[in-house]
């Protein structure tokens, strides 16, 4: 791979896409089949798909962009972003040129700790059927462990047995809930198959410690021992932009933050943006983003209001953002060395574990949410969203190849992005263009 990698392509997004793809194979000396793989050639065949899920009939596609500027503590990434979505790309590499101007971004990662739950009932007194359970602790730590030799042999494995017990959902007359926590070190992995056989495999010695029945055996979501943090601190001033001052933007900014730490009606869109951001690089990478997903917002919700998981306030001339969630990602399982194109991805984000990885995902939520506030808290989101949109709009009412861009560009400069006005545009233009514009013979 090139030493002279670096995420800052100014004008990248400008070029034509061969261009684009050519560039890219110089910086990581990629082979044609592996910019074949991210030109979504070939990437997924149907015979492996076939492979993957079930009733499968082929493969269904999704734009993949880069996110460029990217440069967290100190390391520059250029970050796969596999989504339908105008202006997130965009967003995330607006965000990230302004950042790595005052440093970049700043994360870390935990270590790779999920929870599998067991779920006993029937246990008669809780206090003392947990007692029992934590007597024997190192015996299930140890059976656990024998599930997954390799992980303990990594330095990972269970490490740790807790027990919880929660008030009965009918109210008092019904018998308590009596949790079983399994801590597993996941290591590279996100960890859902072995954790779940660690639960399975553990059950039957909580049963028979306790004379109780056992129901759930399953990882949690709210994987909250695996958080990930970014923040980044920007000088006032390098706010500003032609039409507003730094000071101006900055408190738009801060305002916005406000408004979603007060209003769930408002975090959950906060949230939205985030993870615009997080859920793309998922997908190009592999992961399960439905667990991501569930994770977040559950974690959103800790304090028992929904929250953002991101925030942003004035500290010494400075804005200040900070985001923190969990991320339950994995260089290993799933589908990650099984998807060619998540390959191809991976090679051009080089991160060499899950914790580097966890941070740039961080990194990334962090940007897409400081493009969608400063432009929500300034000029508000339809300037630059509907532009990008524009071309989608295009397309819509019919335009194919260079003429997508030309009507795109009517349909901003009459400030009227709507399929309708792009296909008056069309039947505004002699037959021969409308049938050029359109890809329809004449
Ligand atoms: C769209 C921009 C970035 C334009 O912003 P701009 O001022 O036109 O950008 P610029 O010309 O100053 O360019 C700066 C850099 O941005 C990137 N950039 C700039 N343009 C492009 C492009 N076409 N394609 C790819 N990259 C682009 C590129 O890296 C460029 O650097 P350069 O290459 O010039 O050195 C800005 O208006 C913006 O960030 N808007 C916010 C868009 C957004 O947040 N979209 C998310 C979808 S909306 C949503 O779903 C979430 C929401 C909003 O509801 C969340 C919430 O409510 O919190
Ligand atoms: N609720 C949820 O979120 C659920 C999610 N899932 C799915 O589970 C999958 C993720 O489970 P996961 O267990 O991660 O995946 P896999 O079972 O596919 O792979 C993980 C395995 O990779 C091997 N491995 C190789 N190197 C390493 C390393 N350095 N660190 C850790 N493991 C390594 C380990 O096996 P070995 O030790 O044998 O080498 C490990 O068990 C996803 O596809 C997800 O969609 C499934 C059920 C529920």
């Amino acid at each position: 791979m090139s030493d002279t990698v670096t995420s800052r392509l100014s004008g990248f997004h400008k070029l034509p896409m061969e261009e684009r793809l050519a560039q890219l194979g110089r910086m990581f000396r990629l082979a044609p089949e592996e910019l074949n793989m991210l030109h979504g050639v070939g990437a997924l065949q149907p015979t492996l798909a076939n492979q993957m899920i079930e009733n499968a009939v082929g493969t269904f596609s999704l734009p993949l962009g880069l996110g460029l500027n990217m440069m967290v503590n100190g390391r520059d990434y250029i970050v796969p972003m596999a989504v339908e979505e105008p202006s997130v790309v965009a967003a995330v590499s607006f965000a990230a040129k302004i950042v790595r101007e005052s440093g970049g971004f700043i994360a870390e990662a935990d270590p790779s700790m999920m929870i599998g739950q067991v779920q006993l009932t029937r246990f008669g007194d809780a206090t003392e059927a947990s007692q029992k359970i934590l007597d024997v602790k190192d015996q299930i730590l140890a059976l656990a462990n024998s599930f997954h030799p390799s992980m303990v042999s990594r330095g990972g494995g269970a490490k740790e047995v807790e027990v919880r017990v929660l008030p009965a959902p009918e109210g008092p007359r019904g018998e308590p809930l009596l949790i079983v926590h399994l801590v597993i070190d996941c290591q590279e992995a996100m960890g859902a198959n072995l954790i779940n056989t660690m639960a399975e495999g553990v059950a039957p010695l909580i049963e028979q410690v306790t004379g109780g029945k056992v129901y759930l055996r399953i990882l949690s979501n709210l994987a909250d021992r695996r958080l990930s943090r970014a923040m980044c601190r920007i000088p006032v001033p390098m706010l500003a932009d032609f039409e507003m001052a730094g000071e101006e933007i900055a408190e738009g900014i801060a305002q916005a933050s406000r408004f979603a730490q007060a209003d769930p009606y408002r975090a959950a869109t906060h949230n939205k943006g985030v993870m615009n951001g997080i859920d793309s690089v998922a997908i190009a990478t592999g992961q399960d983003w439905r667990a991501i997903e569930a994770g977040a917002h559950a974690f959103a919700c800790r304090e028992g209001q929904y929250r953002p998981l991101s925030n942003w306030f004035l500290e010494e001339g400075h804005l200040v953002g900070r985001i923190e969630l969990p991320l339950a990602l994995g260089t290993v399982g799933g589908p990650i060395k099984v998807h060619p194109g998540v390959q191809a991805a991976l090679k051009v984000m080089r991160v060499n574990s899950v914790r580097e990885m966890s941070m740039v995902f961080a990194a990334v939520g962090l940007a897409q949410n400081f493009a969608a506030l400063r432009a929500l808290g300034s000029v508000g989101i339809q300037k630059g969203h509907m532009a990008l949109h524009a071309r989608c709009v295009a397309v819509t009412a019919g335009a194919r190849g260079d003429w997508v861009e030309k009507i795109a560009n009517e349909l901003v400069k009459a400030g009227h992005v709507k399929v309708e006005k792009a296909r008056e545009l069309i039947a505004a233009l002699s037959p021969a263009e409308a049938a050029a514009a359109t890809g329809t013979t004449g």
